[in-house]
């Protein structure tokens, strides 16, 4: 589902001289359906820059990074925001949200941009929220004003309310409380029994341990020394 092939990144920072940064070459993983892998190594490695590479957020030097037919490193704008629609999800760490809509709007809102109708989302929406420990009475508010567990954890049932076939995971468990964990852990096991194939980061090595199939570190995509 999820096919990247000799990867390569650097950065040019324009602003200090055109400094290059090289900081991948030669990177290849894949995901099956139903997998779960979480990207490892030390802080700088690069597991940030390539989930951004496979969310289309940057561009790729070269290689390839396949998810379903597209190949993001290629990918024209209107490809990558109908692949973010309908097949790639992303859950990062803080939500992001338009002012003044409502949390069950937010929550179903990925559901109503792939068709779904709006009472089906709905539900989908408020089985989520009482899941994820949402008290009923913030449904019909901004989540803006929400606490930040809260406002994590709307942003989970945001990123879980589609079933999309391949999907992104920042630190999903990140400053969750124990209860709530269990929760997320059990909608990423729930996404990866319907067949989702999922790249995830995961500080929380219990958490990894329990949901991923395998870790790849990054550090093996590192340009090799050169003289
Ligand atoms: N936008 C950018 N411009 C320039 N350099 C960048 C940019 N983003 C990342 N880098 C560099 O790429 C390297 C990898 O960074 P990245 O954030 O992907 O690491 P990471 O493994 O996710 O680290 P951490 O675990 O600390 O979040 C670092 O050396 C970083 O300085």
């Amino acid at each position: 589902m999820i096919e990247i092939r000799d990867l390569s990144k650097e950065f040019v920072l324009h602003n200090q001289g055109g400094a290059v940064i090289p900081v991948m070459a030669g990177g290849s993983l894949s995901v099956a359906p139903g997998e779960c892998v979480a990207l490892v190594g030390a802080s700088g490695a690069g597991k940030s820059t390539l989930m951004r590479m496979i969310y289309g957020n940057y561009l790729a030097n070269g290689g390839s990074i396949l998810v379903g037919d597209v190949d993001l490193a290629r990918a024209e704008p209107r490809e990558i925001l109908a692949l973010r629609r309908e097949v790639l999800g992303y859950v990062s760490q803080f939500l992001r949200v338009v002012p003044r809509v409502p949390t069950l709007d937010v929550v179903a809102e990925p559901l109503l941009n792939v068709g779904v109708g709006v009472e089906e989302a709905h539900e989908r929406a408020r089985d989520l929220l009482g899941r994820l420990n949402i008290p009923e009475r913030l449904w019909a508010l901004s989540p803006t004003t929400f606490s930040g567990g809260e406002q994590q954890r709307v942003n989970i049932a945001r990123g879980f309310a589609h079933a999309f076939p391949a999907m992104l995971l920042d630190e999903p468990t990140a400053s969750l409380d124990a209860k709530n964990r269990e929760v997320v852990l059990g909608l990423i096991e729930e996404a990866k029994a319907r067949g989702a194939a999922i790249i995830g980061i995961f500080h929380d090595k219990a958490a990894r341990e329990r949901v991923c199939d395998r870790e790849v570190d990054v550090t093996g995509f590192a340009p090799k020394a050169v003289a």
